[in-house]
């Protein structure tokens, strides 16, 4: 048989039909729902009087519009509420298992997926949301999908995909201290760009991604889609299995056993052929700080504004214009000579305890920066109970962070948690599009040790510089 990639295997398991030069029918395992997109999927249904085909293997959450403060107080804002309440009841009503404001195990989609053992190797996994791209750290193809199509899978569990092409971007080497697989991701979309990747999925390879954690996998995988890819993928190895171990949905006992044999036959085949390739050099990687309002706008700590004059093209010269100018930002200026007002270390892409443990090594003993307003949103509940069991809540309260319940919050302007006009944010999420974070907020994304520090500095910092046994 020809050599096959990962993307490749997982695909070929799940394709139900295929019609020369159509669309492949593809079938689904997993299909997990928020409140955002799922509300027309639903109304669609009943008024084709149809059921969720598979129940089973649907499964929700809230998190976009849930409150991060008090949650034994009403929810304020209506339009939150209203979605809140239409998702509960129609997983009431479809009998789909829902995580809702109030479940021990409440989290942020991607986060919960994961930790509950739901996301697996091999697995065709579905969200109405592009971050889907995150459970891909697991060899699972993952990708986010519209609502239309979220009413097709919920109808029928399975979809219609044109087959992407494949890109393996391979960081050969090791990770200088400091830096971080954020940093990876965001080296990656600065070299290659918002729309590098376009068409394909992505699959990571190389030493330093093998010798990362599943969280900092998931942080490169999350971030797959602002390269414009479909999905991104890891391939399981002992890593993953030992992740998965003994997690609620995953298969256990001897079951787990025979699973892990079937997973490790989905890793990429030697000769097997990528359509694009992309190296990096782990260890000439530095942290990285985006000045502009995209995620494609990175550069390392240690240099300066770019100036627009100096890109090549004039779509670049006026998109790089436009931010600098809603970013109130000079060229030249030294990345760590900005101010920060607020800093959030919290979303999809870096909310899982190896982040908050990260951060709270470097605000330990230390105090937020008085002109700084800082919070810390754990991904899940569960990520909040075992960050509180290390005491690493007392940590950030202590040096003056808020800490807050689990969800997207000031990831994007949804709920409660936004930026002013004007209001500078180290954040540890994924996108710096211009009133992401809040109208006329500004948003550079960091690592959860480059926004922590930049909490008690009051400004960017190189994280190489700082010492942490202080
Ligand atoms: C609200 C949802 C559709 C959206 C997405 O698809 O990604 C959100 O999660 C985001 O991060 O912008
Ligand atoms: S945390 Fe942010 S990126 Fe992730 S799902 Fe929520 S809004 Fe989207």
């Amino acid at each position: 048989m020809k050599p096959r990639t990962l993307f490749e295997k997982v695909w070929d398991r799940h394709v139900i039909a295929q019609e020369e030069g159509k669309p492949a029918i593809l079938y689904i395992d997993l299909h997990l729902i928020h409140e955002v997109t799922s509300p027309q999927a639903f109304e669609g249904l009943r008024l084709h009087g149809r059921q969720v085909r598979r129940p089973d293997l649907t499964v929700a959450t809230m998190d976009h519009n849930v409150p991060t403060t008090d949650r034994s107080l009403p929810v304020t804002d209506a339009t939150s509420a209203a979605q809140m309440d239409t998702l509960a009841k129609n997983c009431r009503e479809f009998g789909i298992q829902l995580y809702d404001l109030d479940h021990p195990e409440q989290g942020i989609v991607h986060v919960i997926g994961p930790e509950q053992g739901l996301t697996l190797p091999g697995k065709t996994i579905v969200c109405g949301d592009s971050h889907t791209s995150t459970h891909g750290a697991f060899g699972a193809l993952a990708f986010g999908i519209g609502t239309s199509e979220v009413e097709h899978v919920l109808a029928t569990q399975c979809l219609q995909q044109l087959k992407p092409r494949t890109m393996e971007v391979r960081i050969d080497g090791k990770l200088r201290p400091g830096v971080t697989a954020k940093d990876v991701i965001l080296a990656v979309i600065a070299k290659i760009g918002t729309d590098g990747a376009t068409g394909t999925v992505i699959e990571y390879t190389g030493e330093a991604i093998r010798s990362m954690s599943m969280e900092e996998r998931m942080t490169i995988c999350n971030m797959s889609i602002e390269a414009g890819a479909r999905a991104g993928m890891v391939a399981p190895d002992e890593t993953t299995f030992a992740y998965l171990e003994g997690k609620r949905f995953a298969p256990q006992g001897e079951a787990f056993e025979q699973a892990k044999a079937d997973w490790r036959e989905l890793a990429t085949d030697e000769g097997a052929v990528f359509d694009e390739q992309v190296f990096l050099d782990a260890s000439a990687i530095a942290p990285q700080v985006t000045w502009g309002t995209s995620p494609g706008m990175g550069i390392e700590v240690t240099g300066q504004i770019p100036d627009p004059d100096d890109f090549q093209t004039e779509t670049e010269r006026k998109s790089a214009r436009r931010a600098l100018e809603y970013m109130g930002l000079t060229p030249g200026t030294p990345i760590t000579d900005i101010e920060v007002d607020r800093v959030f270390i919290g979303s999809c892409t870096n909310s899982r305890l190896e982040d908050l443990r990260a951060a709270a090594s470097v605000v330990r003993n230390r105090q937020v920066s008085p002109h700084v307003r800082a919070m810390v949103v754990p991904g899940s509940q569960q990520v909040k109970q075992s960050a509180e069991k290390e005491g690493l809540h007392q940590v950030f309260m202590d040096a003056g962070f808020e800490w807050r319940e689990s969800g997207c919050s000031m990831c994007l302007a949804m709920n409660a948690d936004t930026l002013s006009d004007k209001e500078r944010c180290a954040s540890t999420s994924n996108r710096n599009f211009e009133g992401r974070q809040g109208r006329g907020g500004r948003t550079h994304l960091v690592s959860p040790m480059m926004a922590a520090a930049a909490a008690v500095e009051g400004r960017f910092i190189d994280i190489r510089n700082w010492n942490l046994e202080d």
